[in-house]
């Protein structure tokens, strides 16, 4: 909370903070023994940083080291000069949090710079945020998705929409001001809803043309002006498949990066099981459908770990996006009633 508003606190914690690197929104990964981590660099006011150690000794040495023992520890003033870029673009980070550890943790895009040169340096790869949530584990999953978000309100918010005057930020990036309106801007979500709809034995799913080719996902929409969790709910799934919900049930809730920050709240709901013949709107899908549980439950063992390999036919978003949530309580909850039913 200090370093928030604390400017001088803030500059003084990026000193021996660690900064997740963005190109253009697409977050740094580093291939590890067990598969890809999120990468995030040491600032050079990290004392015992050991690439200056061994920087004079054998750059080959050094390359062995940083690979195999601390991978995350690369000084990012270095790499920066090296790839030839003024290394105090570190001061416009953004404050993300602090690790269990309480070490400080900031997001940094450098977009302008040489994607591959710095790919190179870093010995890691930039990966689009969608494909990343693919490859990183769960936990840094949220990590990667704020820091994405945070870059892009700084990046989309530079000026004032009352006087067209720029806008400053505060060093942790919690705020923007335009020092001539007097206003203070803070980042944004859009409040979304999204539902997964169940006739009793099957589950309701659909994609939109932009989806990547077989995957599905709950229905979903921006909330409008004034409505409530409730409205929305019941009015997109009227629009998007007209069907009538009944019986909400809350889920939970996440931020979600895209397209400009969404406050994702998630509900499942039932349709009677006399009334479940969908009507698309073309518009706004390309494709919806009833799942069954086997179906589902394949997909959800079938997450194509790799984005780069063909994926399945048909398949669901990762297990980070609150949608694969709902299912796998779906899916939890149908097995419970087969049991009790006798099913398998
Ligand atoms: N985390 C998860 O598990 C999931 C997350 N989502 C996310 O939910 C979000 C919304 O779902 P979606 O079904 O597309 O929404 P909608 O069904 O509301 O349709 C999207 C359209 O709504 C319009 N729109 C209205 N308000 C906004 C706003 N504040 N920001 C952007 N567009 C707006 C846009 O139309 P126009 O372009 O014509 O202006 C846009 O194309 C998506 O960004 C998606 O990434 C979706 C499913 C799963
Ligand atoms: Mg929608």
């Amino acid at each position: 909370m200090r370093l928030k508003e604390d400017d001088e606190a803030c500059r003084e914690a990026l000193k021996s903070g660690k900064v997740l690197l963005y190109h253009k929104l697409s977050p740094l990964l580093r291939k590890t023994s067990s598969g890809y981590k999120l990468a995030s660099l040491k600032t050079s006011g990290f004392n015992t940083n050991p690439f200056k150690f061994f920087h004079f000794i054998n750059k080959r040495i050094l390359h062995i080291h940083l690979y195999n023992c601390i991978p995350i520890s690369l000084d990012l003033e270095q790499i920066l000069e090296k790839v030839g870029k003024d290394k105090h673009i570190v001061n416009e980070s953004f404050l993300l949090g602090c690790t269990d550890k309480d070490e400080p943790q900031f997001s940094l895009d450098v977009g302008d710079l040489d994607r591959s040169a710095l790919e190179q340096e870093c010995r890691g790869m930039f990966v689009d945020l969608r494909k990343a949530f693919f490859m990183i584990p769960g936990p840094e999953s949220p990590l990667a998705a704020k820091g994405q978000a945070l870059l892009r309100w700084h990046q989309t918010n530079c000026f004032c929409s009352a006087t067209g005057q720029p806008t400053v930020r505060n060093q942790s990036g919690s705020f923007r001001v335009c020092h001539s309106s007097g206003i203070t801007y803070y980042p944004k979500m859009a409040p979304v809803v999204i539902v997964l709809v169940s006739d009793g034995s099957r589950c309701l799913l659909a994609r939109q043309a932009m989806f990547p080719p077989g995957m599905y996902s709950a229905l979903s929409g921006f909330c409008d002006m004034g409505e409530s969790v409730e409205e929305a709910l019941h009015r997109e799934v009227a629009e998007e498949v007209g069907l009538e919900v009944e019986n909400l049930q809350y889920s939970g809730s996440q931020h979600w990066p895209f397209p400009q920050s969404s406050f994702m709240l998630a509900c499942h709901a039932t349709v009677n099981p006399d009334k479940t013949q969908v009507n698309i709107d073309k518009a706004e899908l390309e494709d919806a459908r009833w799942f069954t549980y086997e179906e589902i439950t394949e997909a959800l063992q079938n997450l194509p770990r790799d984005p780069r390999r063909e994926p399945p036919v048909f398949w669901v978003p990762p297990s980070y996006a609150i949608a694969n949530q709902l299912l796998q309580e779906w899916a939890n909850h149908q097995q419970l009633s087969r049991k009790l039913h006798g099913l398998k």
